[in-house]
């Protein structure tokens, strides 16, 4: 979801580009949302800090007429038989789904009505992704179908390192280089405390890619077709270059070029660059990438629970259908449900 500033720096642009006071200089501007899903994220935020990042926060909230959507396109295009489902969802949404009283407002218990329960990881990985031994005998479209998410990037990342060692092939490994932006600090913070830096949103230091495997990029490189969150399959793995097939978004089926680029973290203090391909490996991703997408067939891994408002909504929310989604939980069945009522008023 945008954060309220960008939006209210269109209402400004907008205001000038028509010298007019009005509301978005008097044009009619159409919203699309669902304020169940994840809020903008503010790193490091609290609560407070996050619902006042929100679109509900700004001035303009009080000019926007609401309409709302009534069908869930997603499950009605699945021949959605389950007729509960979608039900269910918007009531998980809205953290009125009936939940064990065990002292928290967040505590919900899930069952084969919202997806296939497993309880372990292994479990998981075979039913998202069976035969991985042979997954270069399948179309890309196979892969652009599915995946897994988790709440947490250490988990992403475990997992999307346990599926590598599976599937066959040679691993090429790049190695990033990174400075500090101010050469004066250059003595300050060593090369090799550096490349052990592993910010959320960058790309690691040793970047260990197969060909055949699916990654993802991590920065906008060629909009509408090549952006933040695009997942790429790789073609050919070149000592500067990384030649893949988009598998999602408008471009899907065409060839691109990856080349290295420079990569600064926002939400470091320590001032520093790394020069490395903009991509990670992407058989599983964070619940808040997956925002906006939809599968066939996804797995949600909640070995560590959901954080922050929205989460298992938007994560339970990918497919039409429960039985096109296996759920890994510990074995109480219970897991973590944030809603911040406030966002929903
Ligand atoms: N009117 C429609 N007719 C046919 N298919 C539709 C229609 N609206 C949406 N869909 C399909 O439903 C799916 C979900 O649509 P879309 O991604 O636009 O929804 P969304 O609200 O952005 O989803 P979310 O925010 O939950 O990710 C897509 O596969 C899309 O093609």
């Amino acid at each position: 979801m945008s954060h309220r500033a960008h939006v209210e720096a269109v209402d400004r642009t907008l205001k000038d580009l028509r010298s007019s006071a009005n509301v978005m200089g008097g044009i009619t501007f159409v919203f699309a949302g669902d304020f169940r899903q994840t809020l903008p994220v503010v790193n490091r935020g609290t609560r407070a800090d996050i619902m006042k990042a929100c679109l509900k926060s700004s001035h303009l909230w009080t000019s926007v007429q609401h309409l709302n959507l009534r069908t869930n396109m997603r499950a009605h295009l699945h021949g959605n038989t389950h007729s509960n489902f979608p039900q269910q969802l918007l009531k998980l949404g809205e953290g009125i789904l009936p939940s064990l009283n065990l002292g928290t407002d967040y505590a919900v218990t899930l069952n084969e009505s919202l997806g296939q329960i497993v309880y372990n990881l292994d479990s998981l990985i075979d039913a998202i992704y069976p035969d991985i031994e042979n997954l270069h005998q399948n179309d890309f479209r196979w892969l652009c179908c599915r995946a897994i998410v988790s709440p947490r990037n250490e988990t992403v990342n475990e997992i999307n390192n346990l599926i590598m060692q599976k599937v066959p092939g040679e691993v090429k490994c790049y190695k990033s280089i990174d400075t500090v932006t101010n050469i004066e600090d250059a003595v300050h913070y060593p090369q090799e405390f550096l490349n052990s830096l592993n910010p959320a949103g960058l790309p690691p230091h040793e970047l260990s890619l197969k060909v055949g495997t699916p990654i993802m990029l991590l920065r906008n490189l060629r909009p509408p077709n090549m952006c933040n969150g695009t997942r790429l399959l790789i073609k050919e793995l070149k000592d500067n270059l990384i030649v893949a097939k988009i598998i999602t978004g408008p471009a899907a089926g065409e060839l691109a070029h990856i080349p290295r680029i420079p990569m600064i973290p926002t939400d470091l203090p320590i001032p520093f660059k790394r020069l490395q391909f903009p991509v990670k490996i992407s058989f599983a991703l964070t619940i808040n990438k997956s925002q906006g997408q939809t599968f066939k067939l996804v797995g949600i891994d909640l070995r560590k629970e959901c954080f922050t408002h929205g989460q298992l909504y938007v994560a339970l929310s990918r497919v039409g259908a429960p039985d096109h989604q296996y759920i890994l939980l510990p074995e109480n069945n219970i897991t973590s449900n944030v809603v911040y009522r406030e966002a929903l008023q």
